[in-house]
């Protein structure tokens, strides 16, 4: 199945568009896992068990991983999300942008190494910076679009002087995704829940492609207007919450308080559709 076939699948199976979102740091681990970056694997694991049936996506933050030499956690993790939930996509979250030849390396560690079904990219460095990524055939790729970061103003809000109508950078951004980028239909955004005007902007631009939307929860975001914003039928969202549902809880019932979380906020985001 390609990323967007897998996506439609889960979207349906969970009745979701919420992703779950791990970004493990041990210093910040409930109960019994305190502070041991041995455990991420067990965390994370635990965190997926509880969530897999309501969520649209999982997105794994590469660096909280290699911050800690656990890049072998991550492969086991990566492993154990195929096996208890296969029909629901990993996205690797790495923010990768560098020349074709090391992106090739780049895109293998995503796809190969590690699995995933779709990786999150800057597009900084411009089309032959993604273009490797898009050989890897049914896999996904967001670009960097409007971030939900108050610094993503620096660049991301200038006008882009040189294109008739002077669109703002992000708008270009979304335009270059939607039309000449998006070569095989592999190509998505990444817009901030904490700009909500923002992402209704980006639907105008790219009224099909799918947008990865981190930002509710621990940063504010507003939910419902997220999905006012973002969804359209057949154009799908995928809602990223890290911290406020794997830190539910500070006690040993972690997972059984990142389930409730996650199923207050999955639901919050369908009743937003109507
Ligand atoms: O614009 C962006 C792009 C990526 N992120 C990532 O999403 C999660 C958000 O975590 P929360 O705990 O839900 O705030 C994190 O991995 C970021 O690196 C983002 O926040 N904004």
């Amino acid at each position: 199945m390609t990323f967007l076939e897998m996506l439609g699948a889960a979207e349906r199976q969970n009745q979701s568009m919420l992703c779950v979102g791990l970004d493990p740091d041990p210093l910040k681990f409930p109960g019994r896992y305190k502070g041991d970056s041995n455990k991420i694997y067990d965390f994370c694991a635990a965190i997926v068990d509880a969530t897999a049936d309501l969520s649209i996506a999982f997105k794994p933050q590469i660096a909280y991983f290699a911050a800690h030499r656990a890049e072998g956690q991550l492969e086991r993790l990566m492993e154990h999300m195929r096996r208890v939930a296969p029909q629901v996509p990993i996205i690797l979250d790495a923010k990768r942008g560098d020349i074709g030849s090391t992106a090739e390396q780049y895109a293998i560690e995503a796809f190969e190494r590690y699995g995933a079904d779709a990786v999150t990219l800057s597009p900084f460095m411009g089309f032959d910076s993604v273009a490797p990524y898009l050989k890897h055939e049914g896999k996904g790729a967001f670009l960097l679009c409007r971030t939900s970061n108050p610094g993503g103003d620096d660049l991301q809000n200038q006008r882009f002087a040189s294109i008739e109508g002077q669109p703002l950078l992000y708008e270009h951004v979304a335009r270059l995704a939607q039309g000449p980028w998006n070569l095989n239909g592999q190509l998505g955004l990444v817009v901030g829940a904490t700009y909500p005007a923002e992402i209704e902007r980006v639907r105008l631009v790219a009224p099909t492609l799918p947008l990865l939307i981190p930002g509710v929860g621990a940063q504010g975001g507003d939910a419902v207007a997220t999905v006012k914003a973002g969804w359209r039928p057949g154009a799908p969202i995928i809602v990223n919450s890290s911290r406020s549902i794997i830190y539910a809880s500070s006690g040993d019932d972690f997972a059984e308080a990142a389930r409730r979380e996650a199923m207050r906020t999955r639901d919050l985001l369908q009743a937003a559709r109507a």
